[in-house]
C-alpha cells in the first residue's frame, strides 16, 4: 500500500458513526472505572485476607478453593454469554496477583518490616 492508514477515511467519518462511536465509548469508559474500582475493593479484601493468613501462618494460595471459583465464574461467564476459557484467565491472571502480594505479606510479617510501617527492616550486625 502506498497510503498510510490513520485510522479514519480521507473524508472523514461520518457524523452519525461519530455519534454511536462516542456513545458506546462513553459507555466503555463507565464500565471501565466500574471494573477498576470493583478491582480496588477486590483487593482490599484480599490484602486483609493476607494479613490474616500471615498471622495464622496459613499458605497464601489455596488451590482449592481456585478450582471452585474456576467452576463458578465458568458457569456465570456461560450464563452471560462470556467466553469462560476468557473469564477463567481472568480470574487466573488476578489471583497470582493476589499471592504474590499475600508472599509479601507473609515475608513482612515473618522479618518483622510490617513493624517498621513498611520500610525495610535494618539488617542486624552481621546479617
Ligand atoms: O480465598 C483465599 O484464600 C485467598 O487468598 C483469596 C484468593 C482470591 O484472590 O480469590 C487468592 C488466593 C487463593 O489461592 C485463593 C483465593
Amino acid at each position: 500500500m502506498t497510503t498510510s492508514n490513520t485510522g479514519s477515511p480521507a473524508g472523514g467519518i461520518d457524523p452519525a458513526v461519530q455519534e454511536e462511536l462516542t456513545r458506546l465509548r462513553d459507555s466503555i469508559d463507565n464500565i471501565d472505572a466500574a471494573v477498576v474500582h470493583m478491582l480496588a475493593e477486590r483487593f482490599k479484601c484480599t490484602q486483609q485476607v493476607g494479613r490474616l493468613k500471615a498471622e495464622h501462618r496459613l499458605p497464601p494460595a489455596d488451590p482449592a478453593r481456585e478450582a471452585r471459583q474456576i467452576a463458578r465464574l465458568r458457569a456465570l461467564a456461560e450464563d452471560a454469554k462470556l467466553d469462560p476459557a476468557f473469564a477463567e484467565k481472568f480470574l487466573n491472571f488476578i489471583v497470582a496477583e493476589v499471592i504474590r502480594h499475600h508472599e509479601r505479606i507473609a515475608d513482612d510479617t515473618l522479618n518483622g518490616s510490617a513493624r517498621t510501617g513498611g520500610r525495610p527492616r535494618t539488617p542486624a550486625p552481621g546479617e
